[in-house]
């Protein structure tokens, strides 16, 4: 297990991407969501973010993009602070659903060009170079054909392109996701994923908040568990782990597990365990060592 500590190092032959460093992060109301985070990660890798509701995902998020002050601690992106990187568009965010005022009057292609902001000058002219790269961004999610919608307009996985269609067109070499599988259709899911890795290829970096703890293993090669602080952070192999996710999640996690006459016709000692927050679940088979995609829409009992 590779416990998150302080100027933890990042991967040899891989820039560094992204580094918390002992971050605390409390609210108005006096409430710490975060204390004393820390972890790194490379660029060019998806790192999966997990933890039970109100542990401090989005807060996290938040604290990376500077919507939320820092009462200590600091964030550097791409070897520099946080507010440079920020300031020179190389970040792109895309929040979670509830976070957005779908009622806002706004066209899709509206939407996406709002990623070119940075790019422009005070007096927001559109030129040539930023429409390219609204309608590639927009192919890119398989979105061309709603282009003139309003956004409200939309399905929930519909919109979720079209904010990643925003990021694609910001051209950030970092991408902030939260939660980008809620309420989307396991083809949408698939597609999202394959974005991911396309990105991954171009070298760019990927945090991403999830609940389905079975698609981690598959497209994450690395994983932060957090509980108001960092509990665990780094390559998914050694990170996530049973032990581990049962400290993230505690009584939250449904757990079951298959073994003897249930699961084999003869003395095999191996057993099946199914762990999941009510979502796609994790599921480990032999000593944990192997790891095993989940079924999908599987549900865990109690
Ligand atoms: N603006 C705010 N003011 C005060 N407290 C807040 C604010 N936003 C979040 N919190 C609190 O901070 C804690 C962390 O919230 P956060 O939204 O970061 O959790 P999360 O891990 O993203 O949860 P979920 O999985 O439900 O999205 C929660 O206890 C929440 O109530």
């Amino acid at each position: 297990m590779n416990l998150a500590v302080p100027h933890a190092p990042v991967n040899g032959a891989e820039g560094s991407g992204l580094r918390v460093d002992n971050i605390t992060v409390a609210y108005r109301n006096g409430h710490t969501a975060l204390r004393n985070a820390s972890f790194a990660i490379p660029t060019g890798t998806i790192t999966a973010l997990v933890g039970v509701n109100g542990s401090g995902k989005s807060t996290l998020f938040k604290s990376i993009m500077g919507f939320v002050p820092l009462a200590a601690g600091k964030v550097e992106i791409f070897n520099e602070p946080a507010a440079k990187a920020l300031k020179r568009n190389a970040v792109a965010y895309v929040p979670q659903s509830e976070d957005v005022d779908w009622n806002f009057p706004v066209l899709v292609e509206d939407v996406v060009m709002m990623g070119r902001y940075g790019h422009m000058n005070f007096l927001r002219m559109t030129r040539a170079i930023d429409r390219q790269a609204v309608e590639e961004a927009l192919e890119r999610v398989g979105m061309t054909d709603y282009r003139k919608r309003q956004i409200g307009e939309l399905s929930g996985g519909q919109k979720k392109r079209v904010f990643l269609a925003r990021a694609l067109a910001q051209e950030g070499k970092m991408i902030l996701l939260d939660e980008p599988f809620t309420g989307v259709d396991v083809r949408t899911e698939e597609a999202i994923i394959a974005l991911l890795q396309d990105l991954r290829a171009e070298g760019r970096v990927m945090l991403v908040s999830t609940h389905n703890l079975g698609s981690v293993p598959r497209f994450c090669d690395r994983a932060v568990l957090i509980n108001r602080t960092v509990l665990a952070a780094g390559p998914t192999q050694e990170v996530f782990t049973q032990a581990n996710l049962e400290k993230a999640f505690g009584g939250v996690l449904r757990q079951f597990v298959l073994g003897g006459a249930e699961l084999h016709a003869d003395a095999d000692p191996r057993t099946v365990t199914v762990l999941s927050d009510d979502e796609h679940p994790f599921v480990i088979y032999g000593n944990g060592d192997e790891v095993h995609e989940a079924k999908r829409g599987g549900k865990a009992k109690k």
